[in-house]
């Protein structure tokens, strides 16, 4: 039996969207219910439903065979799982972003983001030494409010950013889910977690 940890939100249609488009036998009911364990006994397999940032901390720690997860999330933290495939869906992109034609702050610029380790680093990089201010969600309130002179978050249409004022600056990187892995599971199940791949690696939009 393969345990796969999926992503509530937005990524769950889609991810349940490719499994079925992959021709596996999944309820009706598989979107609606409030259930966070649901058995699929005709696919041997058992799916759980977790928030997205902790789909991978259930793989980690091999409660979960196998998952699916942002790459934001997959580069936000460095986590002892295998990457498997790259599935196409929820594609979006980090970036940083702010006012139009507002300076960061020279002597104590601070960045909002719900990433501060993927933030720290790429300012760092800049050679820019700047405060990380841990958010939560909408992102994008904290420039217009004086919390943060940046932003580092999701961009996917760009709409979140226009409709408050703000213009992206710099792009970090593209962003689509991933199909990830425990290693002993990997080794343990090779057979089971080779097909799943196989099956998904025929649907994966180009
Ligand atoms: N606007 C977007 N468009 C496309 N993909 C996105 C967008 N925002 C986030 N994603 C991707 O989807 C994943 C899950 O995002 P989602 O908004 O569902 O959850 P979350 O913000 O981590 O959690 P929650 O909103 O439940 O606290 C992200 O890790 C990212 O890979
Ligand atoms: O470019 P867009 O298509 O507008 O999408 C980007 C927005 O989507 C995500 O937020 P989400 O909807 O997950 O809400 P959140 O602020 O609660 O994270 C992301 O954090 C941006 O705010």
């Amino acid at each position: 039996m393969l345990t796969v940890a999926m992503p509530k939100g937005r990524i769950f249609e889609e991810a349940v969207d490719l499994l079925r488009k992959a021709d596996y036998t999944l309820p009706p009911e598989f979107a609606e219910s409030r259930k966070l364990m649901i058995e699929v006994p005709k696919e041997n397999m058992r799916f759980i439903l977790a928030k997205p940032m902790d789909v991978v901390t259930y793989v980690e720690h091999g409660v979960a065979d196998l998952g699916i997860a942002g790459k934001d999330v997959m580069m936000e933290e460095e986590r002892d799982v295998y990457e498997l495939l790259d599935l196409k869906i929820s594609k979006c992109h980090l970036a940083v972003a702010g006012l139009p034609g507002v300076r960061m702050n020279q002597i104590a610029p601070r960045v909002a983001t719900k990433y501060p380790n993927i933030a720290s680093s790429y300012f760092r990089e800049q050679g820019e030494q700047v405060e990380i201010i841990r958010l939560n969600g909408s992102i994008e309130l904290a420039p217009l409010i004086g919390l943060a002179d940046r932003i580092v978050d999701i961009v996917s249409t760009g709409r979140t950013l226009k409709e408050n004022g703000l213009v992206e600056l710099e792009k970090i990187a593209d962003v689509t889910s991933r199909l990830i892995v425990n290693p002993v599971s990997y080794r343990m199940k090779d057979e089971a977690v080779d097909e799943l791949v196989h099956r998904l690696s025929e649907v994966i939009p180009q």
